[in-house]
């Protein structure tokens, strides 16, 4: 009997689970691989720039699960992106802050993602990534450069992190979690 009852609590606690599809983009070398296994592994792993695409299923608290696709960011590949925006639910967008050089990219590619079709209302949290960098620019300097008040149609946060040991990126997650409950409250 409490086999049977176990077994039924988990199948229902399967039926809870909320689950949505997210990716995550961003220049090459912004960090988000490092970032995905960090949170599916809580390890720093050494990376190797990403060609196709890693996914994989991670839960950031109970009832959550996303499917996180983490896409090549190389300027020849960044074309394939738009294969992969049917159907997601959240955008993670991953920034190198201390490529101050690389600001105004990241930015034309941030917006070229959210005018697309395929990504309408879609809310992003944006990764103020290398935050232990030295002259890394604070959250609060990427809302200025990334123009974020000028976006609209879209909920955002942006969350400083640092992929290397682990800070910001949990609570990025969280803010995920709340961004695409409420994105799915809207469209339902
Ligand atoms: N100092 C520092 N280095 C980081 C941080 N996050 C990532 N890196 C380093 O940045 C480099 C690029 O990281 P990746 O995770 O491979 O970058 P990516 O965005 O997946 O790059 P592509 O796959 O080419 O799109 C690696 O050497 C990482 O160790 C961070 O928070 N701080
Ligand atoms: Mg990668």
């Amino acid at each position: 009997m409490g086999l049977w009852l176990t077994k039924l609590a988990t199948l229902l606690d399967g039926f809870n689970t909320d689950q949505a599809r997210i990716l995550m983009l961003g220049l090459d070398a912004a960090g988000k691989t490092t970032i995905l296994y960090k949170i599916k592994l809580n390890e720093n792993v050494n990376t190797i720039p990403t060609i196709g695409f890693n996914v994989e299923t991670v839960s950031p608290s109970k009832g959550i699960s996303f499917t996180v696709w983490d896409v090549g960011g190389q300027e020849k590949i960044r074309q394939l992106w738009k294969h992969y925006y049917q159907n997601s639910e959240g955008l993670l967008f991953v920034v190198d802050s201390s490529d101050r050089l690389r600001v105004d990219e990241a930015r034309e590619e941030l917006f070229g993602i959210l005018e697309h079709d395929d990504m309408r209302g879609v809310p992003v949290v944006i990764l103020a990534n290398k935050q232990d960098m030295p002259r890394a620019l604070k959250p609060y300097e990427l809302i200025e450069q990334l123009h974020l008040r000028k976006l609209v149609g879209h909920k955002w946060h942006v969350q400083g992190t640092c992929a290397a040991n682990g800070e910001g990126v949990y609570e990025s997650l969280d803010e995920m979690t709340r961004l695409v409950k409420e994105y799915k409250k809207t469209r339902n």
